[in-house]
């Protein structure tokens, strides 16, 4: 995130400049650094010890911060990392809206920029192009690599269009910033605000502990994972399992394994392995989902009276002859997606038919 920018409205980044001759790898230290990011990156530690000591722990709060961090988590160990970086599952587009907009509160930036570094970080592990380069050392893989600027040309390539091609992802980029502000300071301090009143709480330990902790711990995974553990595996990168940096991560521990098999969906491969992520993916496969194929097959050969709104399959029988626009409408919808007619197109449905449509949902579609 270029915090310069947003608060200045102008930005140092300068290390994209695309005149040969210069590069910022070669400029003075002091040229070098990212200022705001650096600035925002330091003071959090000390403005969570602050928050800690001066501001009462709510139940209600508590409660609140392990579900809002364990579902941000998750949604950047299953979605940036295992579905994006690496797209070792399938997710139905219902799932990727979820982890694109909720992923935003861990203010890790956006899929497109974390899923390009982690595929040079696979490419090129443990050599200069590796923008995490464990070999620069712990603290530089750890957190150091993002206080400094990098001429992006010394980076190694990866083929990123899969990425760029996808418009949630690219939705996702180019408004990275106001959805980091909402889902990482308006929803979770306004839950705790407007709910039970704790405005205080729900800053120190809504924003300010849980954007640490989740920063943290991804960062482990690139310096930790790195340092500590065993090479089950193989030995061709310093990558190591550890069952004490998947305590801390959710499971992205397994990092030799991870390193040999980055397509696999799982890092922990043994049942008794930790590895939350893994059992959320696994989870989530329990729910029915169909190639847009299967769902067409469905309605002409099995006759069901399907619709598909979002990514999401709802079956509309019973509520044909009940619907408050008539039956035509709906019957003509049958085998269909309509999304936008839902949206608005036709007629833009209020609260009362989405709440509606959480009963008929059957499935999603996976592309
Ligand atoms: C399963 C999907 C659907 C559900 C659950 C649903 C539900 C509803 C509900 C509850 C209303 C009343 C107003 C409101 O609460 O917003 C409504 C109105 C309406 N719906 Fe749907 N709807 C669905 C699909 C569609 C589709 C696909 C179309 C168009 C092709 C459509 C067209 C309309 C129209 C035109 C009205 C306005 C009726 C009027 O006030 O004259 N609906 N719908």
């Amino acid at each position: 995130m270029d915090f310069q920018k947003i608060f200045t409205g102008k930005s140092d980044r300068n290390y994209d400049n695309p005149d040969p001759s210069f590069s910022i790898d070669d400029q003075p230290l002091l040229q070098r650094i990212h200022w705001f990011r650096s600035l925002y990156l330091s003071t959090m530690p000390l403005l969570a010890l602050y928050g800690a000591l001066t501001t009462k722990l709510l139940t209600k709060t508590a409660i609140f911060y392990v579900i809002y961090l364990a579902l941000n988590s998750i949604c950047i160990t299953a979605g940036y990392h295992r579905y994006w970086s690496h797209r070792s599952y399938k997710a139905s587009r219902a799932l990727q809206y979820f982890m694109a907009i909720l992923s935003c509160a861990s203010a890790q930036g956006s899929i497109y920029w974390w899923a390009r570094n982690h595929r040079i970080h696979h490419r090129y592990t443990d050599t200069p192009k590796d923008p995490y380069n464990a070999k620069a050392g712990f603290f530089y893989s750890h957190i150091g690599w993002l206080l400094l600027k990098r001429d992006r040309r010394k980076l190694g390539y990866v083929d990123t269009s899969d990425l760029q091609s996808d418009k949630l992802v690219m939705f996702q980029h180019n408004f990275y910033v106001p959805l980091a502000y909402l889902m990482g300071y308006a929803i979770p301090i306004g839950v705790c605000g407007l709910g039970w009143g704790d405005w205080r709480g729900g800053y120190f330990f809504l924003n300010v502990w849980r954007t640490l902790y989740i920063h943290h711990t991804t960062f482990c995974v690139n310096s930790v994972a790195h340092y500590i553990g065993d090479l089950n595996y193989g030995d061709s990168t310093s990558a190591k399992d550890s069952i004490i940096t998947a305590i801390l991560t959710l499971g992205e521990g397994y990092h030799n394994f991870h390193h040999e098999f980055p397509s696999d969906y799982r890092n922990g491969i043994r049942f008794y392995h930790l590895d939350p992520t893994k059992w959320a993916i696994w989870f989530c496969s329990l729910l029915p989902t169909f190639t847009m194929n299967e769902f067409t097959a469905q309605v002409k050969k099995s006759n069901k009276q399907w619709i598909i709104i979002q990514g999401v399959i709802y079956d509309v029988s019973t509520f044909m002859f009940e619907h408050p626009g008539g039956i035509p409408l709906l019957d003509s919808a049958i085998g269909k997606d309509m999304s936008e007619a839902f949206n608005g197109g036709v007629y833009s449905h209020q609260n009362a038919a989405r709440n509606l449509l959480n009963h008929l949902r059957v499935g999603s579609i996976v592309a």
